[in-house]
C-alpha cells in the first residue's frame, strides 16, 4: 500500500508505477497493455508525465479502458472523450481505441472484448473506488455470476451511478492481468476502503491481493491507519 501525503505526490508515484512497468514489460515482450479507468484518475494522469510521453516508448503502450460509459464522445461523462480532450497527446501516441462509438451496449462489449483477446492480458490495470464500493463499472453486490464469467467485457445496462448504460471488463479477465492497481484519494472513498478489506460484496476485495497496489492520498487513508 503507498500512503502519500497528497494528490500531487500520488500523481508522482503513480506515474513512476506506471512506466516503470511499462519499460519493464516492452523490455520483456516488446509492448505494454494497460487498462485505465476513468472518473477522478483521468484528472489525476493528465497531470503526470504521461500526459507529455515522456520516459517510454508510447508507441509501444496499448491503452484500454477497464470501463466505458456509453454516451456519445463529446458528452463530459465519456472516459474516452475525457482521455481524448485532457491527455490528447498520449492518444495520439499510444494505440488507445475507442470502446463505444454508438449505438448497442450488448454489440460494443462484444466488439471490445474480441480487440482484447487480439491483444491478451493486460500487463497493468489501474482501477479506482467509487464511494459505494465499485471499481471499473462492476458495481456490488459482486454475485456469482459477476465471478465466474468466461467473457471479458460485458454491457451494464442499470448502473446505480449514472449513465446507466456502461462497458466494463469482469472480474475474471482484471484477475488474470499481471498488476493491479487501485487509485482513491479523498475523504468520501474512507468507508469503501475500509471495507474492502473484509466485505467480499464489493469487487475491489475479490480480486488477487498477492497483485494489488493501492495509492492513497492522505485524506483516503486517515480512515484505515
Ligand atoms: O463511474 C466510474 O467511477 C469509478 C470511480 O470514479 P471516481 O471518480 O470516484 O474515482 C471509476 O473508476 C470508473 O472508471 C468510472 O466509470
Amino acid at each position: 500500500m503507498i500512503i502519500v501525503a497528497d494528490g500531487s505526490e500520488l500523481v508522482l508515484r503513480l506515474e513512476e508505477f506506471i512506466v516503470s512497468a511499462a519499460n519493464t514489460t516492452i523490455a520483456k515482450k516488446g509492448a505494454f497493455n494497460l487498462a485505465l479507468s476513468g472518473g477522478s484518475l483521468v484528472a489525476l494522469l493528465a497531470q503526470s508525465k504521461l500526459a507529455k510521453c515522456l520516459d517510454s516508448d508510447y508507441s509501444r503502450w496499448n491503452i484500454f479502458l477497464a470501463d466505458e460509459r456509453c454516451v456519445p464522445v463529446s458528452d463530459a461523462e465519456s472516459t474516452f472523450g475525457e482521455y481524448c480532450r485532457k491527455m490528447k497527446q498520449f492518444v495520439q501516441e499510444t494505440t488507445f481505441p475507442e470502446p463505444f462509438s454508438q449505438g448497442d451496449a450488448g454489440a460494443s462489449a462484444r466488439e471490445y472484448e474480441a480487440l482484447l483477446r487480439r491483444a491478451g492480458v493486460m500487463d497493468l490495470v489501474i482501477l479506482g473506488l467509487g464511494p459505494d464500493g465499485h471499481t471499473a463499472s462492476l458495481f456490488p453486490p459482486v454475485t456469482p455470476e459477476m465471478l465466474t464469467t468466461e467473457n471479458w467485457v460485458e454491457p451494464v445496462y442499470n448502473s446505480p451511478k449514472p449513465p446507466s448504460t456502461r462497458l466494463t471488463m469482469t472480474i475474471p479477465y482484471i484477475s488474470q492481468a499481471g498488476l493491479i492497481s487501485f487509485v482513491a484519494t479523498g475523504s468520501n472513498k474512507i468507508p469503501a476502503l475500509k471495507r474492502t478489506s473484509y466485505d467480499r460484496t464489493l469487487p475491489p476485495a475479490v480480486l488477487p491481493k498477492d497483485r494489488v497496489y493501492w495509492f492513497l492520498d492522505g485524506m483516503s487513508a486517515s480512515g484505515i491507519q
